[in-house]
């Protein structure tokens, strides 16, 4: 029998997140309805709109923290992606340095990648201070460098530009094409364009 070379097949992206017909509320009041979304790797799905549109409720329902009222939505498993909220989620009374030690004890991430993490975010001149005596952009450079730490396949990104500089914002652009490009996902969050050259981004606006 001849054999042939084998042929390539066209890869098949499996989402790594998706949604049908979702909606969410708060309080009393339904905010978005009738939302479809698929994250794929490669994908940027930039979620824009106004004040109060439901972008922090929407990506809070997206990484499981409150429920959809309605819909179907298929999440990835807790160990598979990474969120960065409004908050950072950084104990001020800490060290930046010693933030990052107790994440990665607490996530089972080795803390070996530290240092070079903080280099990257610019914050090795800083790794001993204290958060509380941080800046907005310096305690958003301590959270994006989380980032580097978890290597998650999947971001969720609640307005990370927040706070940032010019340098922050080139910064942020250039670890997320690395993403991409490495067959990440991101979901992110934003009032304005996103910083970088993003090969695959897919906006939805919420009004
Ligand atoms: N705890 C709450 N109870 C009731 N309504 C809330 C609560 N928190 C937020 N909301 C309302 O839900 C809506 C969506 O809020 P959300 O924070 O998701 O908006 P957003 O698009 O992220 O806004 P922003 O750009 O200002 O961060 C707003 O109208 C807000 O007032």
């Amino acid at each position: 029998m001849l054999r042939g070379c084998p042929i390539a097949q066209p890869r098949a992206l499996i989402p790594f997140l998706s949604a049908s017909d979702l909606s969410i509320g708060r309080g009393d009041r339904t905010l978005l309805s009738g939302l479809n979304l698929s994250i794929s790797p490669g994908d940027v799905l930039h979620l824009r709109g106004r004040n109060g549109a439901g972008k922090s409720s929407l990506i809070e329902v997206l990484v499981g923290l409150r429920p959809a009222r309605g819909g179907t939505l298929k999440r990835p498993a807790a160990d598979q992606f990474h969120w960065i909220g409004h908050r950072n989620a950084l104990n001020s009374d800490l060290g930046v340095r010693e933030n990052l030690e107790g994440w990665c004890a607490l996530n089972g991430v080795a803390a070996s990648g530290i240092a070079a993490a903080l280099e990257r975010t610019g914050l090795a001149r800083l790794r001993h201070r204290q958060v509380r005596t941080l800046s907005a952009g310096q305690k958003r450079r301590a959270a994006l460098t989380r980032l580097l730490l978890a290597q998650r396949p999947l971001w969720l990104l609640d307005e990370p530009l927040s706070g940032l500089d010019g340098e922050g914002l080139a910064l942020l652009g250039q670890l997320m094409n690395e993403h991409v490009a490495g067959d990440g996902g991101i979901v992110v969050t934003s009032h304005q364009s996103l910083p970088g050259r993003l090969p695959r981004v897919t906006i939805i606006d919420l009004g």
